[in-house]
């Protein structure tokens, strides 16, 4: 699996830079060029997990590093500081942006040339969250949402493999392609949680295959998980 784990480089200094009055301006120039992050990811056909914003990751087997240069120096236009960038290698996401951010740590930007893998996405979606709206909180209902974001991170985080949470009731998280039995086992009878599972060549594709899986459950609610690949 390769990953680009990139770095918004003296970031807190730019925050500190635009005073006290400046949380709602840091937010929406955070939602700003993410807006922009995702349009140029999705151009190069990967995808950005936004994370803590000033560190995020990208999942890239399939793109080759001449267009990840590209990519690259097109973020930088859109961002409010300097970047630092790295591409990792690993047999899952998590040992790829481990190795990612250790070269972050170090002086130069590394980009060696990578075998590029299958990619599995995992679209999760809570059943019937809408409906559970009606008769608990707005706040107590994203409370839920978070627990199982803490709980699908830390079962994804043993098999290796890497979530971000979507908005809504919807999680997306990457795993090497050998791991995807170990989510089908632990989720084939999970009467809360539905997974779409997408296997591609790039994470645009996988993505896109796993939200055809989620809306092939939805059509076959015996399912609590499907699987689509290119
Ligand atoms: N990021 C993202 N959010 C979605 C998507 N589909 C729905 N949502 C969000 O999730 C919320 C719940 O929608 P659904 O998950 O479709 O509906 P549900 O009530 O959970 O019912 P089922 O998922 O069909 O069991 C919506 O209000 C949206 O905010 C999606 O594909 N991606």
């Amino acid at each position: 699996m390769k990953v680009l784990a990139i770095k918004l480089v003296d970031y807190r200094e730019w925050t500190e830079r635009l005073g006290y009055d400046r949380e709602w301006l840091i937010q929406k120039i955070q939602n700003k060029f993410m807006m922009k992050i995702h349009e140029i990811a999705s151009q190069y056909n990967t995808f950005p997990l936004q994370l803590r914003f000033d560190n995020f990751l990208m999942i890239v087997d399939g793109i080759t590093n001449t267009q990840l240069m590209y990519m690259i120096n097109d973020m930088r236009e859109n961002l409010p500081v300097r970047i630092k960038t790295c591409l990792g290698y690993g047999k899952t996401p998590l040992e790829a942006q481990w190795n990612a951010s250790v070269c972050l740590n170090n002086k130069e930007d590394e980009f060696k040339e990578y075998v590029d893998e299958k990619i599995a996405a995992l679209h999760f979606d809570i059943n019937f969250n809408t409906e559970a709206l009606k008769y608990t909180s707005v706040y107590d209902s994203f409370l839920e949402i978070a627990n199982i974001y803490v709980d699908l991170s830390r079962f994804l985080y043993k098999i290796g493999g890497i979530l971000q949470y979507l908005g809504g009731d919807n999680y997306l998280g990457f795993v090497s392609t050998n791991s995807v039995n170990k989510v089908i086992e632990k989720f084939s009878d999970d009467n809360k949680i539905k997974v779409g599972i997408g296997i591609g060549q790039n994470a645009r594709i996988a993505i896109k295959l796993a939200t055809t899986s989620l809306e092939k459950i939805r059509n076959n609610r015996e399912k609590t998980w499907h699987i689509e690949e290119e």
